[in-house]
């Protein structure tokens, strides 16, 4: 039997594109986008930078835990999660376990270059960002490729093309498990 593809959920570094693709990608899938970051900012009545202004990074990755667990249940959206989101245990059993997880491979320069001029995220928000970047990146691609279904570098890719490219991914992920990755009819 031909199951419906459930949720996919994005992660990697910030500037992967995790936002950017999410949002195309369900439109080209009619399915409904959700950004983990949006939904703590709506929950929280704050933005992020205030969140880690006031409670902390662990403020901040309390109130991620509770979103990825909420959001990883609702059924067939698609889901871009904060690029530290695979650092807990049971964030990653959520997102592993509950759908198909991309993720989108960035390397640091990519990173830098898409991050430079975007004051909303607190942890770049110093002298070296560059080495921030560096560190997570070091601490995380393993994690991200714990959860992965499907590695998909981004370089210089436009967006509309990664999304096609994803679309052909999640086919050939879906065909390989008896899942349909067509868009719904109306
Ligand atoms: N494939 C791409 N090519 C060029 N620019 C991109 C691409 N993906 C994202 N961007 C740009 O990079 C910046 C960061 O993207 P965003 O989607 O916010 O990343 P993330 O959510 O992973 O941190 C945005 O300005 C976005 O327009
Ligand atoms: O990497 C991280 O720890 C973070 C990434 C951000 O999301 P994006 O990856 O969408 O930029 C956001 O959740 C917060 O600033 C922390
Ligand atoms: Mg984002």
């Amino acid at each position: 039997m031909v199951e419906e593809l459930p949720s996919v959920f994005l992660v990697g570094p910030m500037g992967a594109g995790k936002t950017t693709i999410g949002r195309l990608l369900a439109k080209q899938l009619g399915r409904t986008f959700v950004d983990s970051d949006w939904y703590i900012e709506s929950q929280t009545g704050a933005d992020i930078a205030w969140i880690f202004a006031k409670e902390g990074e662990a403020g901040f990755r309390e109130r991620e835990t509770r979103a990825i667990d909420e959001l990883t249940q609702q059924p067939q959206i698609v889901l871009a999660t904060g690029g530290g989101a695979v650092m807990a245990a049971e964030n990653r059993e959520y997102l592993k376990h509950r759908g198909i997880v991309i993720y989108l491979n960035a390397p640091v320069d990519v990173q830098m270059a898409r991050t430079a001029k975007d004051k909303s995220r607190p942890l770049l928000q110093q002298p070296n960002p560059r080495k921030i970047l560096q560190g997570l990146y070091s601490a995380r691609d393993p994690l991200y490729r714990q959860v992965a279904h499907i590695i998909m570098p981004t370089g210089h890719t436009y967006p509309r093309h990664m999304v096609n490219q994803l679309l052909q991914q999640l086919n050939t992920f879906c065909a390989s498990t008896s899942i349909s990755a067509e868009p719904e009819k109306d």
